[in-house]
């Protein structure tokens, strides 16, 4: 702490508080973040996991790493400070007036160029949120927060940084799932949302209501201003299966909408993405040994095709696949199976606006992805993804009150309604128990479209925790 003097605290995390502080050798300010240390030795290595990642990226739109250090029980981490505060701080600060087209564009290309920088290095950021990411003073974004997902790697600590905070949460997750670099993408489609709505896509006066939109991806229609290819990404990054999401790559490389994007980027930022646009193996794995062996699995267009073979071989019994049928976890018959209405049984398909129950065998095919032009025959086999809600969670939430969920979820760090939202509105919105995604929206198929599954960039979490067990014995534990 000798080298900066204090100036004042700006705010108060849950595992501790950020400083805003200057270097008494170079007079530049920085945020100082003074993290507590854990008492025992292992959760120790895994708080410093943190410093560590944080100084492994180096990109213009991820808040930069300056120096780290320990003493007192705590850990402090020196980085950039951001002028401009954080995004949610500037989309509250609108009011109701609507950002320039241009500047959310500007915003979301320089997120999808910091989020590229932390996948191309196999890291999974897993608290993508407005509240994450920063603004510098001439306006550039700076992806801030990352890595804690890795710190936190206790059982408790999975569960905590699976969830983070609902409104960003993927279906997956909620499926208990492990997390992947889709789920990333689902996050930023949520903030992308945010900049185009000044609201969350996901908001309900329940927790039953919000899971069940958040995995029947049903969010109010974008305002029609906004220019089509905005709308069109915003249905792909919703995309309730995250095989059919685009990956960051896919979004930054792929037809109109990438090149949309591309002319948002600074030219500093395109060079950057040129020298590392190639995954570099090395570098990866010093990533990984750090944050020991936590971080994540194969198969990537980036990767050397050597490394490619080689992985293929090594790796493919190690790989996780999503399960070839509907989720044995979340989808146990309810006991309490008045938790769901009939309605909420349905599933919808918003590409052709029909919806059709679960079970009924003749309306398989027309629940496939829009993505997927084979004949029925050869999809046989193919998982469908299943957007009743997860109803083991709906049980267990059912039973738990919502306190205990409030503090295993992290959700809300405050004694507010965990579920209100600094941009909610108040009792949900207007989509609460129905499925209303922009059905006027015109839909060129050729745009946007995911590579197959083999090509796209698709990682998942090592060995993730299951934080649904973990929750439902809290839930029994607290029973009197
Ligand atoms: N690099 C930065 N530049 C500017 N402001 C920052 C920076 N990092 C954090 N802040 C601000 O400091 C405050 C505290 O941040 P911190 O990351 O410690 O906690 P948090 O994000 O509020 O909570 P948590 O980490 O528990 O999710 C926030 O208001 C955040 O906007």
């Amino acid at each position: 702490m000798d080298g900066y003097s204090v100036h004042n605290v700006i705010g108060e995390g849950s595992f501790g508080r950020a400083l805003l502080v200057q270097s008494r050798t170079n007079q530049e300010t920085y945020v100082l973040k003074e993290i507590r240390l854990p008492k025992t030795q292992s959760k120790t290595e895994n708080t410093r996991r943190e410093a560590v990642l944080l100084s492994r990226m180096k990109h213009p739109n991820i808040v930069a790493f300056k120096d780290s250090f320990e003493g007192g029980g705590h850990l402090y981490i020196v980085m950039e400070f951001c002028v401009g505060g954080d995004l949610l701080q500037r989309i509250q600060q609108q009011k109701n007036k609507q950002f320039p087209k241009d500047t959310i564009l500007k915003w979301f290309a320089q997120m999808c160029s910091g989020t590229k920088h932390i996948h191309d290095k196999r890291v999974l950021h897993r608290d993508l949120k407005s509240k994450n990411i920063f603004l510098t003073d001439n306006g550039t974004i700076k992806l801030g927060d990352f890595g804690s997902a890795c710190v936190l790697n206790s059982a408790r600590g999975y569960a905590h940084t699976y969830v983070g905070t609902p409104y960003y949460v993927s279906p997956e997750i909620w499926d208990n799932q492990p997390y992947n670099n889709k789920s990333d993408v689902w996050s930023l489609g949520c903030v992308l949302y945010e900049l185009c709505v000044l609201r969350h896509p996901f908001q309900a006066p329940s927790w039953k209501s919000l899971i069940m939109k958040v995995c029947r991806g049903s969010y109010p229609p974008l305002p029609q201003h906004l220019p089509y290819e905005l709308q069109y990404l915003i249905k792909q990054m919703f995309k309730t299966n995250p095989r059919d999401r685009p990956s960051i790559h896919t979004i930054l490389t792929s037809h109109r909408v990438a090149r949309l994007l591309q002319s948002h980027l600074a030219k500093q930022e395109l060079q950057q993405e040129r020298r590392t646009g190639r995954w570099r193996i090395e570098e990866g794995e010093k990533v990984a040994s750090m944050l020991g062996q936590k971080t994540l699995m194969t198969a990537s267009t980036m990767e050397d095709p050597g490394l490619e073979s080689h992985e293929a071989t090594c790796e493919s019994s190690k790989r996780k696949h999503w399960a070839p049928g509907p989720s044995n976890t979340a989808l146990r018959v309810l006991a309490n199976a008045d938790l769901l209405s009939s309605g909420s049984m349905a599933t919808t398909h918003p590409d052709d606006s029909t919806e059709v129950t679960q079970e009924d065998p003749t309306e398989k095919t027309r629940g496939r992805s829009q993505w997927d032009r084979r004949p029925p025959e050869e999809t046989t086999g193919r998982r469908q993804w299943d957007r009743r809600p997860p109803e083991r969670l709906l049980s267990i939430l059912q039973k738990a009150q919502l306190s205990t969920a409030f503090r295993t979820f992290s959700i809300h760090r405050h004694d507010e309604d965990p579920l209100v939202g600094p941009l909610s509105q108040r009792g949900g919105d207007n989509t609460d128990g129905q499925m209303e995604v922009a059905e006027d929206i015109a839909v060129d198929e050729d745009r946007l479209e995911p590579r197959s599954d083999d090509e796209d960039t698709d990682f998942e979490e090592d060995s993730p925790c299951d934080w649904m067990t973990e929750l439902e014995q809290m839930s029994v534990d607290q029973v009197p």
